[in-house]
């Protein structure tokens, strides 16, 4: 697959007047075209800037940053401009303009572009339309929802047809039903106009939903990429285990001798079943042993997980799989 975004050994210290924040450290990661890419972190962890090196909002201190195979370091100001929008970004706090209707809006960037206005409002109700708020045309922002002007920005976002849609925090200000249907929009745009999606994100039920990959950033370094059913499934560092199991995957708390074998057959591997597991029954589930292979994107394989002592919330466990039709073995002397 090709590759949109390449990002090489980026760092990026902020120097202030007393101090020295060293907030990306050796960072590379490789985002493919077409994927949806959750970049996900606890807070201060470094997601927001290192996404906005990704458009060069802030210029990496060190490393490079390509598009498309392009540097933008080595860019032109007119050219790096044109590539800038080809990457649009929404934020969690939308950044409307107030006293601009909606669909004057999401004509603004393409005013800024050069377009006639005609051709403008023309594009923008297009758009409106794509994120289902024609009848919202002439109101303001002010009159709508978080979630209505989310999906103005996203449409405001869309104008110029960018390739990439940068993503921060989009969904936090949002309650879960709003987060899901803006979710299921962005997925949308995915589908139908194959641009590339990198979401910033605190919430591993938002890269769960709908990220096909992630990156776990902690402390200003890239603890672990993959696939989201890899890292979900094995998480292999700390930090991806305190994300995935919440409260640290730690050991200590998984005393619980009891363990169960789960055989999966032609389960999709899209569907991180042990994640959702873990989120559903809030509390962790220790895996002991994972043997999966995926076969044209479907995995076989089984798992050992020790689950918590808990009677009941094991139980729940228990139904939670049998109920996704996974073939559940309880083992009494399992030695790890
Ligand atoms: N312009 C700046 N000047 C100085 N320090 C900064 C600047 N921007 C970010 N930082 C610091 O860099 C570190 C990473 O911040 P960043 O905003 O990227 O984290 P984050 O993971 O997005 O956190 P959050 O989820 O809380 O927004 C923090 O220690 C922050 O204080």
């Amino acid at each position: 697959m090709e590759t949109i975004i390449q990002v090489k050994d980026v760092g990026k210290t902020f120097i202030g007047k007393d101090n020295t924040v060293e907030a990306l450290k050796g960072i590379n990661l490789e985002i493919h075209k077409g994927e949806i890419y959750g970049i996900i972190g606890m807070s201060g962890a470094g997601k927001s800037t290192l996404v906005r090196c990704l458009n060069f909002l802030e210029k990496p201190t060190t490393g490079t940053v390509m598009i498309e195979g392009k540097d933008l370091a080595g860019l032109p100001e007119n050219e790096l401009r044109r590539t800038r929008t080809q990457i649009a970004m929404i934020f969690q706090h939308f950044n409307l303009l107030m006293q601009r209707t909606v669909l004057d809006n999401i004509c603004f960037p393409l005013e800024i572009t050069g377009q006639k206005k005609k051709e403008a409002r023309s594009r923008a109700k297009e758009l409106l339309e794509i994120v289902g708020l024609s009848e919202k045309a002439k109101a303001y922002p002010a009159q709508l929802s978080g979630g209505q002007k989310q999906r103005v920005a996203i449409a405001r976002a869309l104008a110029t047809n960018p390739k990439i849609l940068l993503c921060d925090e989009a969904t936090s200000a949002l309650d879960p039903t709003t987060t899901k249907s803006i979710l299921a929009l962005l997925k949308d745009i995915n589908e139908k106009y194959g641009i590339t999606i990198v979401i910033i994100t605190h919430e591993m039920a938002v890269v769960q939903e709908i990220c096909t990959h992630v990156a776990i950033i902690d402390g200003g370094t890239l603890a672990e990429t993959g696939t989201v059913e890899e890292v979900f499934t094995r998480p292999q560092t700390p930090a991806a285990k305190a994300l995935v199991f919440q409260n640290g995957g730690n050991h200590e708390q998984m005393r619980g001798k009891r363990c169960i074998r789960i055989v999966f057959k032609d389960h999709s591997s899209f569907e991180p079943v042990i994640a959702n597991m873990v989120l559903e029954c809030k509390a962790p589930a220790n895996i002991l042993l994972a043997d999966t292979k995926d076969i044209g994107g479907v995995a076989h394989g089984q798992m050992i997980l020790q689950l918590p002592e808990d009677e009941i919330i094991a139980r729940k466990m228990i139904h939670y799989l049998k109920e996704r039709k996974l073939e559940v073995e309880e083992l009494s002397n399992y030695v790890g």
